[in-house]
């Protein structure tokens, strides 16, 4: 059976305590691979590699050296496009018809674009009058913020990573990463990418493991770590800022949402129900942008709700090799009882399911995945824990609305605010509207239409900070100004 080791200092090993676990692919239950499970000892040699990495030859190099060698990391990606591919779907089970198209073009272009924007960054500087007359002259510089902790998640587990960790390298820093316990291959499978590539020993380093108790805690606990940046679940960004206090290190935290999306009488119907259909039910809605409220005026609310519910159905539940599926299994077993805990909530409060609300009937050789209906609801009152928790499924609820106001509060009544998406055909409302909600992203008659020099993140209980084209530079560098007097 394959393993799947740490990346310390350039070099795969294993764990000195001998302890695996199991990496399973969620679109029929086998276990694929077995995973080393990171001790202190291993988190502590990843993070004094990143260390030493800092003070050596990455951290002499000029930006032209740096740069030129993450674009050789972001060819290198996508010269084992393939390789990628498979170990991504293999871990997630999502169709290769989305990960070629996303995951893994997203991570060569997370190292490209990032090595571009640092060549070409200004600096800001401001002369300033001094009593005797003669002057000072102030300017910034940024460097390196250090070694950064990077934690991240399974749903895009290519993407999320390498969106930090392109910025972070860019910007000059080290990075020790701990990939989500479920999806460790493409994390691991980089450090071949890296070595290849040129990048020197130390600069990349993975340990894998789970949260609490292992392998994320040590890394988030490690007085040695200059900064955590994470994606995930609000409870565990909280916890994870309670670990950043100690030292009194910044945290970059993209967190949970339960996103709205609004439709209004006026919108392109067309356009809405193909946006809503991706919003609610791509990578099986496993992505924290996703849209788990529809709002829905009420002139077209019947309209709306059965051509999604004819979108729905006509999704092709399938194994990633399949090339006519666009919809996969959960990411695992105990994702999917969650999500089907929500199902049965969902029926226990009366909700009208239009569509779904349990698990598909699969043949013999996917029996054993974590495979769930795309669902649809109606009916559930504004407060119901399915209308109002981050189920992080394939699900919505839709419900009517009649006024611009009322769907302004509805959008804005919990306390996420990642993202959102409204339709209408009408200029003026979509600003007037888009202004007003209280999230970090509103799409405007889109949705997932990324431009990566934009600032993305959340507010509220979505998170802390902003990632993304020069805002990436605030948390991966320190901002220095220099005072000359002349
Ligand atoms: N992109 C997103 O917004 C994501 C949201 N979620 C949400 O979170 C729920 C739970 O899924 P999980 O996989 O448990 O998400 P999680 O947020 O707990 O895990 C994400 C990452 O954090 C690590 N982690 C967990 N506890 C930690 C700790 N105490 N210290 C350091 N690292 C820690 C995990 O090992 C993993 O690498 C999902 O049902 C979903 O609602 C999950 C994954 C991604
Ligand atoms: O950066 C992107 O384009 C996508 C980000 C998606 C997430 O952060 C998520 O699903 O967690």
């Amino acid at each position: 059976m394959k393993e799947i080791k740490h990346f310390i200092n350039g070099e795969y090993v294993g764990s000195a305590s001998g302890k695996l676990f199991d990496n399973v692919n969620p679109a029929n239950g086998e276990v694929i691979a077995r995973i080393h499970e990171a001790g202190e000892a291993e988190v502590d040699a990843a993070v004094k590699a990143a260390r030493a990495a800092l003070k050596g030859p990455w951290g002499k190099m000029s930006v032209a050296e740096r740069t030129e060698i993450l674009h050789r990391v972001a060819a290198g990606i996508t010269a084992r496009f393939d390789e990628f591919l498979e170990a991504e779907c293999q871990d997630t089970g999502k169709p290769k018809s989305l990960a070629s198209h996303i995951d893994i073009p997203r991570g060569a272009a997370n190292f490209s674009v990032f090595a571009d924007l640092v060549k070409n960054v200004p600096t800001e500087a401001f002369e300033m009058a001094t009593p005797d007359g003669s002057g000072a002259l102030n300017y910034g510089v940024r460097r390196p913020k250090g070694v950064i902790g990077v934690i991240s998640p399974w749903n895009l587990p290519l993407l999320l990573m390498t969106w930090k960790v392109g910025p972070a390298l860019a910007c000059g820093n080290t990075v020790v990463v701990k990939p989500s316990e479920e999806t460790p291959s493409t994390t691991a499978l980089l450090g071949e990418v890296m070595n290849a590539a040129g990048v020197p020993a130390g600069v990349y380093n993975v340990v894998h493991g789970f949260g609490g108790n292992s392998a994320g805690a040590f890394l988030t606990a490690h007085p040695d770590v200059d900064g955590i940046t994470f994606t995930g679940e609000t409870g565990t960004g909280e916890t994870i800022m309670r670990a950043a206090a100690k030292g009194v290190r910044q945290v970059s935290l993209e967190l949970g949402g339960k996103n709205a999306g609004i439709v209004f009488a006026d919108a392109d119907l067309d356009k809405a129900i193909e946006g809503t259909l991706r919003s609610a039910f791509a990578n099986c809605g496993q992505v924290c942008l996703g849209t788990e409220r529809v709002y829905v005026q009420r002139p077209i609310f019947d309209a709306f709700v059965a051509r999604l519910k004819a979108g729905a159905e006509a999704l092709v539940i399938g194994e990633p090799n399949d090339p006519k599926a666009n919809f996969g299994p959960l990411v695992s077993h105990k994702h999917r009882e969650k999500v089907l805990s929500y199902y049965q909530k969902a029926k226990d409060e009366g909700a009208t399911i239009v569509t779904g609300g349990g698990v598909p009937d699969m043949p013999q050789h996917l029996a054993g995945g974590a495979w769930v209906q795309p669902t649809i609801w109606t009916g559930l009152k504004d407060d119901s824990p399915v209308v109002t928790e981050e189920i992080f499924g394939p699900c919505c609820h839709i419900r009517p609305f009649d006024t611009e106001e009322e769907a302004i509060e509805l959008a804005n009544s919990l306390p996420y605010g990642l993202a959102s998406a409204i339709w209408t055909e009408n200029a003026s409302r979509a600003h007037r509207v888009a202004g007003r909600i209280e999230a970090g992203i509103v799409w405007v008659n889109s949705w997932f239409l990324r431009d990566l020099r934009t600032a993305f993140g959340g507010a509220k209980q979505s998170g802390i900070g902003r990632e993304g084209g020069v805002h990436s530079l605030e948390f991966y560098t320190e901002l220095k100004n220099i005072c000359v007097k002349l």
